[in-house]
């Protein structure tokens, strides 16, 4: 298919001269819309206006320009005799090429203050009636929707003088992916006016971007990509920098992401160690290198190999303590010099910086696949604070106690349920996790503190069933528990706690994670 006639009705004037220069230089016709051609007779390109070729002018402030049989009959003719003939009977030209991006709506809506009004003005019709008709009619039109496709459309005209069928069919698919994403935004921006940003809609629509080809998925046979949203702003996993290191694994950006949304919610210098999706070390310190001691020592054996999540600056004390052991991975708001110095030494190791980790990220669902659907619900945000607390035992705890169990409590929000978490001076000492019941879950944890479980906090995901797990906690010197509470037993845990003279805490908040 030659391509006599192209139609340029662009937003995004990016590389728009320098394209369309191109394609008039090999002998191309081109029709504009306001904007665009003005742009283009500036520098010089030749265009005929689009009120030229449909007899009409622009109306409604723009809102009316395209849209009109002398456009789109140009667009959607087959090229067969009979479309030609009428065509020809309406002394309607064919148009070969279509080149629109459409009006800015995601930066529209980003703009903090935006008015529904203004909104609602940029949403473009006239943008993707066209480009939803030349991508119909991709059989004889090319549609370009990306300023990033130019170059190559413009290359491929030069070299074989027409676009071959396979790359009109790409830039087809290319286009409905554009639409749709464009109405997603649409969608889900009215979604957020009319019933609030929280609210589950009756309809899920996701549009996301491949960020990257992986090299496989949890085992080598499974095929994996990884895909950004690209309207979640502030520090994640999906928007940290990769400085150095591997190219990032499936399991590696899932392992990260635990590690940092586990870390982000300390406010002390902390550091999480995760393997296979659980905390193995988790510590505060008061400095980095203390808290990566401290967290590293709770369960070496698990951590080789881990994923490292860090809530301040790797700074050169950090580093030489962390490129002692094998690590897959070190995500952390970022790295000093003199530490980025030391772990680069380490040609393997993926090294990760987030940015300042106090900003939140604007995620707040939380989206899993079963086969057939998808459940979606808020991310597990919330942590009860002090205030909040009840204490239901005689023996009280101090204001030391409690601020552990807060700590500890919030690892067990991480921690694939059963989950039990024993944490003695700000150290994760023993971790029970995906156990089906809560005393398996606890036994991995004393067996993994030992001699630490003496004077520990315990700390459980869920409410205790029954008595049992406290007299185990008794047998291995737990001295305090935080528990959600909520049992139709619960008074005889607590009764077990008053006759081993243990403190024990009731959040009110169940935090299971499966
Ligand atoms: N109304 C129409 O007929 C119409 N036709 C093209 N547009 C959009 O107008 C924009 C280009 O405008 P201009 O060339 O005036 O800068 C493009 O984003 C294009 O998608 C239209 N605008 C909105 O619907």
């Amino acid at each position: 298919m030659k391509v006599k006639r192209a139609l340029i009705s662009v937003s995004d004037k990016t590389n728009l001269v320098e394209f369309a220069r191109g394609l008039s230089e090999l002998g191309v016709e081109i029709v504009s819309t306001g904007g665009t051609a003005k742009a283009l007779r500036e520098a010089g390109v030749p265009v005929i206006y689009i009120s030229e070729v449909t007899g009409f002018p622009e109306i409604l402030g723009g809102r009316v320009k395209t849209l009109h049989p002398k456009v789109h009959g140009g667009i959607l003719a087959l090229r067969s005799e009979e479309h030609l003939n009428q065509l020809a009977e309406h002394n309607i030209t064919p148009i070969d090429l279509v080149v629109v991006n459409l009006y800015p709506f995601r930066q529209t809506i980003a703009r903090p203050g935006v008015t529904l009004t203004e909104a609602i003005e940029n949403i473009d019709i006239g943008g993707p009636t066209m480009v939803r008709a030349a991508a119909k009619n991709h059989a004889y039109v090319g549609i370009v929707v990306n300023p990033n496709s130019y170059e190559q459309v413009l290359r491929t005209l030069q070299d074989k003088g027409e676009l071959p069928e396979q790359l009109r069919l790409e830039l087809a698919r290319e286009a409905f992916a554009h639409t749709a994403s464009y109405d997603t935004a649409i969608t889900n921006y009215l979604s957020r006016v009319t019933s609030g940003e929280e609210e589950l809609q009756p309809e899920l629509n996701i549009s996301l971007v491949k960020a990257q080809d992986l090299r496989y998925g949890e085992n080598p046979h499974q095929k994996a990509a990884f895909y950004r949203d690209s309207t979640i702003t502030g520090p994640c996993v999906a928007n940290a920098r990769q400085l150095h290191g591997k190219e990032l694994s499936y399991n590696n950006i899932l392992d990260a992401n635990s590690a940092l949304e586990l870390v982000r919610e300390f406010s002390d210098t902390s550091v999480v160690i995760i393997k296979h999706n659980n905390p193995c070390g988790t510590a505060t310190g008061s400095t980095l290198a203390e808290a990566y001691n401290k967290a590293l020592e709770a369960d070496p054996v698990s951590a080789f190999g881990g994923i490292v999540a860090a809530n301040r600056v790797i700074d050169a004390a950090t580093a030489e303590e962390m490129a002692k052991i094998f690590l897959e991975a070190i995500i952390a708001p970022d790295f000093t010099d003199e530490a980025l110095a030391i772990l680069t030494k380490k040609a393997n190791l993926r090294i990760l910086k987030t940015g300042d980790l106090s900003e939140q990220t604007a995620d707040i669902m939380e989206v899993r696949k079963v086969n057939g659907g998808l459940l979606v619900q808020q991310m597990d945000r919330i942590v009860a604070n002090v205030e909040e607390l009840k204490v239901v035992t005689e023996t009280k705890p101090s204001p030391e106690e409690l601020k552990e169990m807060l700590f500890a409590m919030t690892v067990v929000k991480h921690v694939k349920s059963n989950a039990i978490v024993l944490a003695k001076d700000g150290q994760i000492v023993g971790v029970g996790a995906g156990q089906m019941n809560r005393v398996g879950s606890a036994k991995i944890a004393y067996e993994q503190a030992g001699e630490k479980a003496k004077g520990a906090i315990l700390a459980s995901d869920a409410f205790f069933p029954f008595r049992d797990t406290v007299d185990e906690a008794a047998r291995s010197g737990i001295k305090a528990i935080i528990q959600p509470g909520g049992s139709i037993r619960d008074e005889e845990s607590i009764q077990a706690c008053n006759q081993h003279g243990i403190a024990m805490v009731f959040t009110g908040i169940r935090h299971f994670k499966h």
